[in-house]
């Protein structure tokens, strides 16, 4: 293991959610300096400011592993709401699926909304500081199209597409989504580190 680079103890991502492991690990690349596995767990929603969410969640898991931890939460704000559903967008979709999620704003002109994602990372110490990783893309909702295979990616269209994230290709949405941004962000920390 020495000399690669990658010789420290791996990194766990936490997570009970296949399409965001999917997603993480075609973002993330074959180029990240640290060995990353996985570990699905499904870990409690908590309630509260989405980066207190991470933080929160994050403490959980590095508890869980004992070890240096990644989690991620994901939030959808609709403006028109003052930020709502936001991280409780999970039950939401549960109860009302994307056509329910569009139909929440009838009656609002404003449809706009902000598809936030957040990473934490701990080093899995009692004591460590977490560390947050947030990517934010602006769109809108709009009455779904494309597959259905993945949470809301049907009704949300991010700004300066015709698509919405479901009708995009992976690669599309990756280079824009939420997800992206966040995971570029925690690259740039942990490559920096190196
Ligand atoms: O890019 C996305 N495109 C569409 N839908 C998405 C996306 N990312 C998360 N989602 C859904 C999954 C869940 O219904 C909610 C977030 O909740 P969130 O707690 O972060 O995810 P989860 O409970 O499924 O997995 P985890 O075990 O990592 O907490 O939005
Ligand atoms: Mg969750």
């Amino acid at each position: 293991m020495s000399g690669d680079g990658k010789s420290k103890k791996p990194i766990v991502i936490v997570t009970g959610n296949k399409n965001k492991l999917a997603e993480f690990k075609q973002i993330l690349g074959a180029d990240f300096p640290h060995e990353v596995t996985s570990q699905d767990i499904d870990l409690p929603e908590y309630q509260g400011e989405p980066e207190q969410i991470a933080i929160d969640k994050c403490k959980l898991a590095a508890e869980k592993i004992k070890g240096p931890v990644i989690i991620e939460d994901t939030s959808l704000c609709f403006n028109a709401l003052g930020g709502l559903p936001g991280p409780y967008i999970k039950w939401f979709l549960k109860e009302l699926g994307p056509a329910g999620l569009f139909r929440l704003l009838h009656g609002f002109e404003d449809k706009t909304a902000n598809a936030l994602c957040i990473f934490a990372y701990s080093a899995g110490e009692p004591n460590s500081k977490v560390e947050l990783f947030v990517g934010k893309t602006p769109g809108k909702v709009v009455s779904p199209r494309g597959p259905q295979n993945f949470g809301w990616d049907p009704c949300f269209q991010p700004d300066g597409f015709e698509q919405t994230y479901a009708e995009m290709s992976k690669e599309t949405k990756n280079k824009i989504s939420h997800r992206g941004k966040a995971v570029e962000a925690l690259k740039k920390y942990f490559v920096g580190k190196k």
